[in-house]
């Protein structure tokens, strides 16, 4: 298989699901996947019976999950245009507006289908400027109790996205008393409250009773039906990007240059400021960099049993979420294609991605 590309391994995505499985009967939570950070339907088929559908920030996003996925569709947007939102409640089953202003605007036309609105509780987990709905000036919800009450008769429900990468479950725990205690009058008022994504609840160790016991005595006290967004949870740990070494050079420190670059498949790296997963094993330590113009174009470090040569294959861990719903064609770098390890170890090519797409992408 010519790389570079994603390779996604069904048994792991289905371990994943196991444990989704685990939490939705356990807690009652419905677990609607986040097509905003993993949208790769090819795998669907792996993930539909375990989870309960999809939750959009797009009319696009929206569309493929009705039609990919299937199931509950949730509609969210940070705002709709106007040319959206007649097509956008032909495929949700729920709409989720950011803002009362979207609400009112969209009111006559969104009557007959279950709303709701976004709630900010003003305090997150998240530690990046970048994706702290509760940071400064922040567009992402409406936080006032007053104003929440008073679209209470024309919503069913809240949802509330706070939680970022958090594995710590007593400060999620915390963090849910805090709304309980906040907006606990208004939640009662509610069918349903989406608790957002951002929990790591598939990582390993995760206690997973205590949470779905938690959530279960939430959905108990508030009487609403409780959903989650997992993006991140669903997918963790379930592909890699598969590059191959184009070149050796050293400059103080080994460096091998791959076929892929870091700012059009692995973005995140750099938004982040973070390193790729890159198991080391040995003692020739390299610098993974990418092949696009940017001096910084730099996967992170990792050691070898035996030094590099050019044409070896190398395998950067935790490639599935944020990476191929951002992937893009800077520099006319080859997109990576799809690869699925099916269940019996076989290998599909689901996509590849030519000269034409580039073209096509300019023009
Ligand atoms: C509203 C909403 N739901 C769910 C998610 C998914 O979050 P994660 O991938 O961290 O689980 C996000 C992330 O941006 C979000 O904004
Ligand atoms: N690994 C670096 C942090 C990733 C943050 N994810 C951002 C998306 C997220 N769903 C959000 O904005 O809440």
């Amino acid at each position: 298989m010519q790389t570079p590309y994603y390779l996604i391994d069904r048994s792991k995505l289905a371990a994943n699901m196991a444990k989704m499985d685990y939490l939705r009967e356990a807690s009652g939570a419905k677990c609607l996947l986040a097509l905003k950070c993993f949208a790769t339907w090819p795998v669907f088929g792996t993930m539909r019976g375990h989870m309960d559908g999809t939750t959009s920030s797009s009319l696009y996003e929206l569309k493929l999950g009705r039609e990919k996925f299937g199931k509950e569709t949730h509609a969210y947007s940070v705002a709709w245009a106007d040319h959206e939102i007649d097509e956008a409640i032909t495929y949700a089953d729920k709409i989720i507006f950011n803002s009362a202003g979207q609400l009112e605007r969209f009111d006559e036309k969104t009557a007959d289908i279950k709303r709701g609105l976004r709630l900010n509780p003003g305090f997150s987990t998240s530690g990046f400027d970048l994706a702290d709905p509760s940071r400064r000036f922040s567009r992402l919800g409406e936080w006032d109790v007053n104003t929440l009450n008073h679209y209470a008769d024309r919503i069913s429900g809240v949802m509330i996205h706070y939680n970022c990468e958090n594995d710590d479950f007593e400060k999620f725990s915390q963090q849910l008393e805090r709304i309980e205690g906040e907006f606990g009058s208004f939640l009662a008022k509610l069918e349903w409250v989406s608790l957002g994504g951002g929990i790591h609840f598939t990582g390993e160790g995760y206690p997973l009773d205590k949470l779905a016991a938690r959530l279960k005595e939430f959905s108990e006290r508030f009487d609403v039906q409780v959903y989650l967004e997992p993006g991140e949870a669903a997918i963790t740990g379930t592909a890699s990007l598969e590059v191959t070494v184009l070149d050796l050079l050293e400059n103080e420190k080994k460096l091998a240059i791959v076929d892929s670059s870091v700012e059009a498949h692995m973005l995140d790296l750099l938004i982040y400021r973070e390193s790729a997963t890159l198991e080391s094993e040995g003692d020739h330590e390299y610098m993974i960099c990418g092949k696009s113009c940017l001096a910084g174009d730099v996967f992170g470090e990792r050691s070898f049993k035996e030094p590099l040569k050019i044409g070896d294959r190398l395998s950067i861990g935790d490639a599935a979420g944020y990476t191929l719903v951002k992937k893009n064609w800077f520099n006319g770098v080859k997109m990576p294609s799809i690869v699925i390890r099916e269940l019996d170890g076989s290998l599909t090519l689901c996509r590849e991605f030519g000269y034409d797409e580039f073209e096509s992408s300019h023009g």
